[in-house]
C-alpha cells in the first residue's frame, strides 16, 4: 500500500485533508514532523506522496510549504482540496478559561482565533507550534495550558476537554491543501484545472508586468500571485502564481512557453482539477479551438497553402 505523508502529529487538519485527497486508493498515512520532512520524504522515494497545507482564507500562503516546495529537486501538485476550518480550545479537565496561562498552535491557528484570544484569553502566553495536533500533545504531556487544535484532535487526546468549540474569527475561513509527488504522468486535464508555477524574472522595469501580460494576453485567469524572497540576495523575490487552466490546454501551454523565454527561471508546480470544479470561463479567442485553427492556419501559410 502506498504510504502518503501528512503534516502530523494525528489529528491536525492536514491529516483530515489528507484522507480526502486519497480517498480513491489505499494509502497509509504517514504523520511527519514538519512539511519540509514530509516533502523531503517524498523526494527521497521513501513516501510516494505529501499532503501539505498550502493557503488559508485569512491568514494567506503557508511559507513553510511554498519554500519548501521549490527549495530543492521538483515537486508537482496532482490534486487539492479546500476544508473550512474552526478550532476547538482544549485543555486538561481541571483546567478553567481563568486558569489559562499559555496558549499553543500552528501559526496560522493562532491568526485565525487572534479576536478571540483578545476577547477571552488576553494574558495568556502564545507559544507558536509546528501543528495544531502538535500543540494538543503538548498540552496533554502538561507542556502549555490549552491547545488551539482542530476537532478531530479530541479523539487522539482523550485526556483533554473542549474548553470552547468553533472558535474562528471569521466564519468560513477555509484552508486549501495540496497532495504532492514527484514528477511523472500529470493529472488529466478536466476542463476546470489549475496551474501552479514559481517564477523568477530579473530585476529590471517592466519584468513582472510583462510575465502578467503573457497570461491576461491568452485570457488566463490569474487565482493567486505570491511573492517570496530568493533568500540568498536582498531585494530579489520569486513569484508563485497559480492561474485557471492545464498545461495541456493550448493557452497555457503558450503562455508557459513564453514565461519560460521571458523570466530568469520557471519551475512547474503542477496542473489539477480545482477543488472547486468551476470551469473557467474562456474568451472566444482563447479557445482550444481557436488555438487549433490559428495553429492550422498558420501551418498552411508557411506550407505556402494559404496567403
Ligand atoms: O496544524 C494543523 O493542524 C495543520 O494542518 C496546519 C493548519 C493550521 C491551521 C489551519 C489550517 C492548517
Amino acid at each position: 500500500m502506498p504510504e502518503i505523508a501528512y503534516l502530523g502529529p494525528p489529528g491536525t487538519f492536514t491529516e483530515q485533508a489528507t484522507r480526502l485527497l486519497t480517498a480513491d486508493f489505499d494509502a497509509e498515512l504517514v504523520p511527519s514532523d514538519t512539511v519540509p520532512v514530509a516533502l523531503a520524504a517524498v523526494r527521497s522515494g521513501d513516501v510516494l506522496a505529501a499532503g501539505v497545507p498550502v493557503e488559508n482564507s485569512v491568514e494567506g500562503s503557508v511559507p513553510a510549504t511554498l519554500d519548501a516546495l521549490t527549495d530543492d529537486d521538483p515537486l508537482v501538485a496532482v490534486k487539492e482540496v479546500v476544508i473550512p476550518v474552526q478550532f476547538d480550545v482544549l485543555a486538561h479537565p481541571d483546567v478553567d478559561l481563568d486558569r489559562v496561562e499559555t496558549v499553543a498552535s500552528h501559526p496560522h491557528a493562532l491568526a485565525q482565533v487572534r479576536g478571540w484570544m483578545t476577547e477571552n484569553l488576553p494574558k495568556a502566553d502564545v507559544r507558536a507550534v509546528s501543528s495544531t495536533a502538535a500543540a494538543a500533545a503538548a498540552v496533554a504531556a502538561g507542556e502549555f495550558d490549552a491547545a488551539i487544535s482542530a476537532p478531530v484532535a479530541l479523539e487522539h487526546y482523550p485526556e483533554l476537554r473542549a474548553l470552547e468549540t468553533g472558535v474562528a474569527d471569521v466564519r468560513d475561513a477555509a484552508t486549501r491543501f495540496l497532495l504532492v509527488r514527484k514528477p511523472g504522468a500529470l493529472p488529466e486535464p478536466t476542463g476546470a484545472d489549475r496551474t501552479s508555477i514559481c517564477a523568477v524574472i530579473s530585476h529590471e522595469v517592466g519584468t513582472l508586468a510583462d510575465m502578467l501580460a503573457e497570461l491576461s494576453l491568452r485570457g488566463i485567469n490569474l487565482s493567486r500571485i505570491e511573492s517570496r524572497p530568493v533568500k540568498h540576495s536582498f531585494g530579489h523575490y520569486r513569484f508563485y502564481l497559480d492561474f485557471d487552466g492545464h498545461v495541456a490546454d493550448a493557452r497555457v501551454g503558450e503562455a508557459m512557453a513564453a514565461l519560460r523565454r521571458r523570466c530568469d527561471s520557471v519551475r512547474f508546480l503542477g496542473s489539477y482539477p480545482k477543488a472547486d470544479r468551476a470551469v473557467a470561463s474562456v474568451r472566444p479567442g482563447s479557445s482550444e479551438q481557436a488555438f487549433r485553427n490559428a495553429a492550422e492556419w498558420l501551418a498552411a501559410v508557411r506550407a505556402g497553402r494559404l496567403a
